[in-house]
């Protein structure tokens, strides 16, 4: 990529933050669904980002057997090669018969849908789950809750913090 290419975030242009609260509130409404389609032999995090979504659900659905896959694409906010630094344990595949059966796999969003589309050529009968979804990356998954726009970058509690927000009128400040 040259210097002068927008990164992805840019290029998607609308903002959309969420904060832990609604974090949470939105996990809870995954793990609402989930808890309909189980039961599930065990959660599968992709990280980093599935991680924090994988707690929550495996914390109200009850399940304690937790496992990720940990998949690098973005580099901050451009996205480059996939890479598969680690799949799933044999114990983990053991309890899918090979496949992935019954086994729920976790992310925070699917975007392009390049990592769930990697995910799921690994574990092609597992159930996939992510908190937000994009329109290329929505047949991708089973479950989600929130679609937003393609051009939409949503920033999440974990990459943000406080600070101050001008007015939207200019020099209303
Ligand atoms: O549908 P895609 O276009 O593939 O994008 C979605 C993926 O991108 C982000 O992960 P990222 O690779 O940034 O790593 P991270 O989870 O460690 O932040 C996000 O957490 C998803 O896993
Ligand atoms: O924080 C993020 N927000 C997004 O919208 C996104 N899409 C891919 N990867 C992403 N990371
Ligand atoms: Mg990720």
């Amino acid at each position: 990529m040259t210097q002068s290419e927008p990164t992805e975030q840019k290029r998607a242009g609308r903002p959309f933050p969420v904060s832990w609260d609604q974090f949470h509130r939105d996990c809870r409404a995954l793990s609402w669904r989930l808890n309909e389609l189980g039961p599930f032999h065990a959660v599968i995090a992709i990280t980093r980002g599935g991680l924090v979504p994988a707690a929550i659900v495996a914390r109200e659905l009850g399940l304690r057997v937790i496992d990720t896959v940990c998949i690098a694409s973005y580099e901050h906010d451009k996205q480059g090669e996939l890479q598969v630094l680690k799949g799933v344990s044999d114990q983990t595949a053991t309890l899918g018969g090979g496949t992935g059966k019954g086994l729920l796999i976790i992310d925070d969003l699917v975007d392009t849908g390049k990592t769930g589309r990697m995910v799921r050529s690994m574990l092609p009968d597992a159930h996939f789950a992510a908190v937000y979804a994009k329109p290329k990356g929505r047949p991708l998954v089973d479950t989600f809750i929130t679609e937003v726009s393609q051009d939409t970058w949503i920033f999440f509690p974990w990459d943000t913090g406080l600070s101050f927000q001008p007015p939207l009128k200019d020099g209303a400040g």
